[in-house]
């Protein structure tokens, strides 16, 4: 990067901006004056264009009726499959790999119900212990099903410092017994990203198949899940990729699975071309689209359509290099403003094994949060001590990412936290 060495003053944030090669795209987004959103890994925000592809989605709807399903700005018919295809470079896939569907839980329920076929001894389902709560209880609820029980059968990878995962902790527990490993690209508490490639390829060697949530790497970092032979993945498209709240998520099955039967099957599983037969016997499409179920939810699908649109103009590539600038000043911020106040780093020093967000840890993180968002500063708490921030490429200035840290070391030296309890609330 041109940039001089890092100062720790505003001039020097001021300066970063001014050679920020996204800088435009902030202006796309809804931000609030006087507040600085830090939380776009757990909900995105709205873009302007995001929010005009759903008011032409509600247009068509108005003006069309039913026959938005094929004619109008964008025939619903096959809007899934067309996002699937625009999503489709963000994850190294090509477009029939990909659908836009569901959600990600229920999308990890139906690359299970495809593809965990428990034979023999091999039967257990290999997670980790930092896994997001929904992904396990699929998982269990998926052993049940299967009449297996969850304690014996799901095994969990130990995290041997509560943050991290070691990739040759997981390839210990690759053992013959295991049918399926599924596990996050990037935790979504500490913000590491697990080493795709090299586990993926263990995995085969022992005849695991492999399935990835992406919720925190996708819109985030590149990825090359045909390229490391992933077998499917799953994710959610309102965090990084700002589809709004509730937004449909996405799936991707490899090509070499494909034709693989729907384990959950539905009328939109269907062959396009056959889906209004009405027969009673499903001929499931030969793409990804096999693994929809049901109607799409058009108005949570509509806002994608303009988000992916900057995705494709920004690119991936500098969206990342520009994430990675930002969490490596942010960090030197902290170093430098905030360790007299007890604050820990909970992220990956090293910016290949890190996300996009930051995981600050301190003793008093709930009540730190509700300061800051008292300051107007909106990060998320995980408890029990975590501080997530997430500067986002596309709409974070580093003049912001200044004065969070100044704010955060106001805080601290006011001692501002203590009005409140250190507890969370209801919705974190
Ligand atoms: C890693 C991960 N998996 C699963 C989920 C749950 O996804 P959903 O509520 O979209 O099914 C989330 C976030 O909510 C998440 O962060
Ligand atoms: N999906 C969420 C929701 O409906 C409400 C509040 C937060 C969320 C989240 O996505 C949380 C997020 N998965 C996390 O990483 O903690």
């Amino acid at each position: 990067m041109p940039f001089s060495s890092f100062q720790p003053t505003l001039e020097y944030a001021k300066n970063l901006d001014e050679q920020d090669i996204l800088a435009s795209f902030r202006q796309e987004f809804y931000l609030k004056e006087d507040s600085i959103y830090m939380d776009g890994n757990s909900l995105g925000l709205l873009s302007k264009r995001a929010e005009r592809t759903l008011l032409e989605v509600v247009n068509d709807w108005k003006n069309l009726g039913i026959d938005g399903w094929s004619s109008g700005k964008h025939p619903w018919f096959t809007l899934s499959e067309n996002l699937g295809k625009k999503l489709a470079p963000l994850i190294g896939a090509s477009a029939e790999e990909v659908i836009v569907t569901g959600s990600t839980t229920v999308n990890l329920h139906q690359l299970l119900s495809t593809f965990y076929h428990p034979k023999g001894t091999r039967t257990k389902i290999l997670a980790d212990e930092l896994n997001f709560p929904s992904d396990i209880y699929a998982i269990q609820s998926q052993l049940r099903t299967h009449g297996y029980d969850p304690e014996t059968h799901l095994i969990r990878v130990k995290s041997r410092d509560g943050r991290f995962l070691y990739t040759e902790d997981i390839i210990e527990l690759m053992t013959e017994d295991i049918a399926i490993m599924i596990l996050p690209t990037v935790l979504y508490r500490s913000g590491q990203i697990l080493d795709m490639k090299t586990l993926t390829k263990e995995a085969h060697k022992r005849g695991i198949l492999v399935g990835f949530d992406a919720c925190h790497s996708i819109g985030a970092i590149p990825h090359l899940f045909n390229k490391w032979d992933i077998d499917f993945a799953y994710w959610c498209n309102y965090k990084h990729l700002n589809g709004g709240p509730g937004a449909v998520g996405g799936l991707y099955v490899n090509h070499k699975h494909l034709g693989t039967s729907p384990g959950l099957a539905g009328w939109f599983s269907s062959n396009k071309e056959k889906q209004f037969d009405m027969e009673h016997t499903l001929t499931p499409a030969d793409t990804a689209s096999a693994y929809q179920i049901g109607t799409p939810h058009l108005l949570s699908l509509a806002p994608l359509i303009g988000s992916l649109e900057i995705f494709h103009e920004a690119g991936i590539e500098k969206i990342r290099e520009k994430s990675v600038a930002m969490t490596d000043y942010l960090i030197k911020l902290v170093n430098h403003y905030l360790l007299p106040f007890s604050f820990t780093m909970g992220s990956p020093e090293n910016a290949n094994e890190r996300g996009g967000h930051l995981s600050l840890e301190h003793k008093e993180a709930a009540r730190i949060c509700k300061s800051l968002k008292e300051y107007s500063i909106i990060p998320d708490f995980r408890s029990p001590n975590i501080i997530r921030l997430a500067p986002v490429a596309l709409y974070t200035s580093y003049e912001e990412i200044w004065n969070v840290v100044q704010t955060l070391k106001e805080i601290m030296q006011k001692e501002h936290y203590k009005q409140y309890k250190n507890e969370r609330e209801i919705i974190a």
